[in-house]
């Protein structure tokens, strides 16, 4: 028998890879550098440019190796973490749960197409972590779902900025562009949602998926021309608790779609894997 390679510890400590260098893989990327993180180096990063990602990670104490496909990351690393474009999805996580490692995955909206990879990640002992992300309560969302969850209901807003082009918009014909007023521009699940807003509403995929599933989660989304925070209201209604809690995200300057939150949330997953304390499920 070939010998077994030996599973990440937090002990032996960890590599990670990081597929997509954009706002929440930069971001991720500059928080791991030089063993910031107890346990855990950056070993590889996916881009679609290697010059302009090797001049941009040369300021890094320890820069990672660059690469330009995703199937190349396994053998280089124990934990991916996934935050591209959602179509790239299975092609990075896949490899990693077929040999029984970590997928940390941000574009969860596409989990729903490839419902698979957890099949996957079951067979071969490797496991796909939705982080909280830009949302936030998922540990509570998770606790009330080992009860009865009666109902779960999400209302997103949204800056005009942060909803303009996506898909759903432009195939109803729906403009948002000029409007002086909150207009709801969606009501309905997150599975539709995830189809129709792609790069919008991972947070309500990853709700429906702590809470009752991407079919019975209610979901609008609200377009409102004054606001400047991505806003998500979350109402959990349960045999053990009723719950609300809203959270008002400041968008990065660099993609207004995706909240500053996003990267801490990946950087406290990750500090968490070799945490002495752990707080929060
Ligand atoms: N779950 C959550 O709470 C949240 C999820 N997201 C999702 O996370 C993902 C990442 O978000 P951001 O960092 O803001 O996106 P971004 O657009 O800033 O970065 C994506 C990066 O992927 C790169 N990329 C595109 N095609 C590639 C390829 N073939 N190979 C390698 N790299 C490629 C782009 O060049 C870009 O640098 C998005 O899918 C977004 O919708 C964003 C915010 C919150
Ligand atoms: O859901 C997303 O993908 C991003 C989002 O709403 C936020 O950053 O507030």
């Amino acid at each position: 028998m070939p010998p077994q390679e030996e599973s990440w510890s937090p002990v032996r400590g960890g590599r990670v890879a990081i597929a997509g260098l954009g706002t929440v893989g930069r971001a991720v990327a500059r928080a791991l550098d030089g063993g910031a993180i107890p346990g855990l180096s950056l070993s590889a990063v996916a881009v679609r440019d290697a010059d302009k990602a090797r001049a941009e990670l040369a300021a890094l104490a320890a820069p990672p190796e660059v690469v330009t496909a995703f199937d190349v990351l396994e053998p280089r690393a124990d934990i991916v973490l996934e935050c591209a474009p959602s179509q790239h999805l299975p092609a990075i996580v896949r490899p990693f749960v077929t040999a029984g490692k970590t997928a940390v995955v941000l574009s969860c909206g596409a989990l729903l197409d490839h419902e698979d990879l957890v099949e996957t990640a079951r067979a071969h002992g490797g496991q796909i972590v939705v982080p909280t992300g830009a949302l936030l309560g998922l540990d509570a969302v998770t606790a009330a779902a080992e009860g009865t969850i009666h109902t779960v209901r999400m209302i997103t807003r949204k800056p005009v900025r942060g909803l303009v082009g996506a898909p759903y918009l432009v195939e109803n014909g729906i403009e948002i562009a000029g409007i002086t007023e909150p207009m709801r521009v969606f009501a309905g699940s997150p599975r539709e949602a995830a189809r129709g807003f792609p790069a919008n509403l991972n947070v309500a995929v990853a709700l429906s998926l702590a809470g009752i599933g991407p079919d019975r989660t209610e979901l609008e989304i609200w377009a409102d021309p004054v606001l400047d925070r991505n806003t998500h209201r979350i109402e959990v209604d349960a045999d053990a608790a009723r719950f609300a809690m809203t959270i008002e995200n400041v968008p990065t300057d660099e993609n207004p779609r995706t909240g500053r939150i996003t990267a801490l949330s990946v950087i406290a997953y990750l500090r968490k894997l070799a945490a002495p304390l752990r707080v929060g499920t």
